[in-house]
């Protein structure tokens, strides 16, 4: 029986994004699974591709308290030393082949500016963002899909980040959508159909 797969095109860079418990891993392992291995590089922020940066996301995700750090800049700042180290590979994969990320600085802005953390530390907006643009500017996006409706409570989901999304929404209206809140397979249908519709992936025939 024929079974249908997807390639994406080289160039692309495909950003989920979003609140935690929306069912942005279910998603990314439903596109993963369509896709042929070789052409499309996954990457997770902050885990990146290095011992460091694995090691930085177990101790920000630590399981212990005092693995993890007390204040929320230097949280955020531990995220953008990952990213820090991880986009020359980014820039890279994206040049060569195509990319798919889990989440990138939209998740620094949304967490730490609009759930507040970073703002109380007194860092200035524009300093934080100019930090974080200095970061990634090597990284342009096609598309940024965001999942913005969590499926069961989370902490992490401080009041003001999902304010945060929908203000970046505003902002990057061209290169954002929103996922619609429906079944798994639903969801997987319209990213696929979303990304065919763009031009940014291509249906192969496999026997
Ligand atoms: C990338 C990034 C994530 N985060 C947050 C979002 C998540 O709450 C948390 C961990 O992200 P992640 O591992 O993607 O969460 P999960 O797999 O549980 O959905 O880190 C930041 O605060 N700043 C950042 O720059």
């Amino acid at each position: 029986m024929a079974k249908t797969d997807l390639t994406i095109r080289r160039g692309a860079v495909i950003v989920f994004e979003g609140l935690d418990q929306t069912g942005k891993s279910t998603q990314l392992n439903r596109l993963r699974g369509s896709l042929d291995a070789e052409s499309t590089v996954f990457a997770h922020m902050p885990s990146g591709f290095t011992t460091f940066t694995e090691r930085v996301y177990r101790a920000l995700e630590g399981e212990t308290a005092d693995e993890k750090p007390r204040s929320g800049l230097a949280q955020q700042l531990a995220h953008l030393a990952c990213h820090a180290e991880s986009v020359p590979d980014l820039k890279r994969a994206a040049e060569t082949r195509s990319l798919i990320l889990d989440r990138w600085w939209w998740s620094t802005l949304a967490y730490g500016w609009y759930g507040g953390s970073v703002k109380q530390s007194g860092l200035p907006e524009s300093s934080f963002k100019e930090l974080i643009d200095t970061i990634w500017s090597p990284i342009m996006p096609s598309i940024v899909f965001v999942f913005l409706e969590p499926h069961h409570l989370d902490p992490n989901n401080a009041p003001g980040v999902q304010d945060g999304y929908r203000a970046l929404l505003d902002e990057y209206a061209e290169s954002a959508v929103v996922v619609p809140v429906a079944s798994e397979e639903e969801t997987h249908s319209f990213v696929t159909e979303t990304l065919l519709n763009r031009g940014l992936a291509a249906r192969v025939e496999n026997r």
